[in-house]
C-alpha cells in the first residue's frame, strides 16, 4: 500500500478516450477527481463542477492575480488551470487522486510530486480519433484543433510511466486497472 497518496493522471492525444477512461477508473477505484477550471463553455454531455468548474475570462485572471492557481494552461482563446485549494482538499482526504491533463500540466506535476505521479498516456490512431468524435457530436473546429495538434501531443507518451492504446474499451481498462494496482 503506497505511504501517501498517489496522483494518477490521465493524458495523451485529445479525443483519444481519456475522459471516459478516467471516469470509469475513478468511480470504480474511489479515486478522487480533482477538476480543473476553465473559461471553456460545457459542451452537451458535461455538467458545472462534474467535469470542471466553468468560469468567467475574469474570474480566472482574478484566480491568477491572487496566486490561487497551481498550474495553468491557454489552449486556443480559452484557458485551463487548477487551484491549490482543489488538489489540496483531495489529498487531506487520504484518497489517490486522478486529473485528466495535457503533457505541459502531467509535467509540471510530476516534477512537483515525482513518484507520486503517475502517468497513463493514452491514445489511439488519427483517423479513430476523428470518427469517434464526429460520432460524438463535437464541433468541427474542435475535432479539426486535435488532430493538427496530434504529431506533438503523441512524442510526451515516451515520458509517461505507462502508455495504453484504447481500442477495445474493455480491455484498455483492464490494462489500466492493472497499471494502477501496481502503484498501491
Ligand atoms: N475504446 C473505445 N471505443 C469506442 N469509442 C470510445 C472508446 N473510448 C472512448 N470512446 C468514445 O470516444 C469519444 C471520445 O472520448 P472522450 O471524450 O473520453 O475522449 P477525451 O480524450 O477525453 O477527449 P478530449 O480530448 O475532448 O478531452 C467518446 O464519445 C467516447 O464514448
Ligand atoms: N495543463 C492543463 N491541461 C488541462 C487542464 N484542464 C484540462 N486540460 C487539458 O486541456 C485539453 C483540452 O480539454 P477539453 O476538455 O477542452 O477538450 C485536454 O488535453 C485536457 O486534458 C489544466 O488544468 N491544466
Amino acid at each position: 500500500m503506497a505511504a501517501e497518496p498517489m496522483i494518477f493522471i490521465f493524458t495523451g492525444t485529445s479525443g483519444s478516450g481519456r475522459k471516459t477512461i478516467a471516469k470509469q477508473i475513478g468511480s470504480e477505484l474511489g479515486l478522487y477527481h480533482v477538476l480543473s477550471c476553465t473559461t471553456r463553455v460545457p459542451r452537451a454531455t458535461e455538467g458545472q463542477d462534474r467535469d470542471y468548474h466553468y468560469i468567467s475570462h475574469d474570474e480566472f485572471v482574478e484566480l491568477e492575480r491572487s496566486g490561487q492557481l497551481l498550474q495553468s494552461t491557454t489552449i486556443g482563446k480559452e484557458r485551463y488551470g487548477i487551484r491549490h485549494q482543489e488538489l489540496d482538499r483531495a489529498l487531506a482526504n487520504g484518497k489517490h487522486a486522478y486529473l485528466i491533463l495535457n503533457s505541459e500540466g502531467a509535467s509540471l506535476f510530476k516534477n512537483l510530486f515525482k513518484d507520486r505521479v503517475i502517468r497513463i498516456f493514452i491514445y489511439v490512431d488519427k483517423q479513430t480519433v476523428r470518427e469517434r468524435l464526429e460520432r460524438k457530436g463535437t464541433p468541427y473546429d474542435v475535432v479539426d484543433r486535435y488532430l493538427d495538434q496530434y504529431t506533438e501531443e503523441v512524442v510526451y507518451r515516451k515520458q509517461c510511466e505507462h502508455t495504453i492504446e484504447n481500442v477495445e474499451l474493455i480491455r484498455t481498462l483492464e490494462q489500466i486497472r492493472t497499471a494502477i494496482n501496481s502503484h498501491l
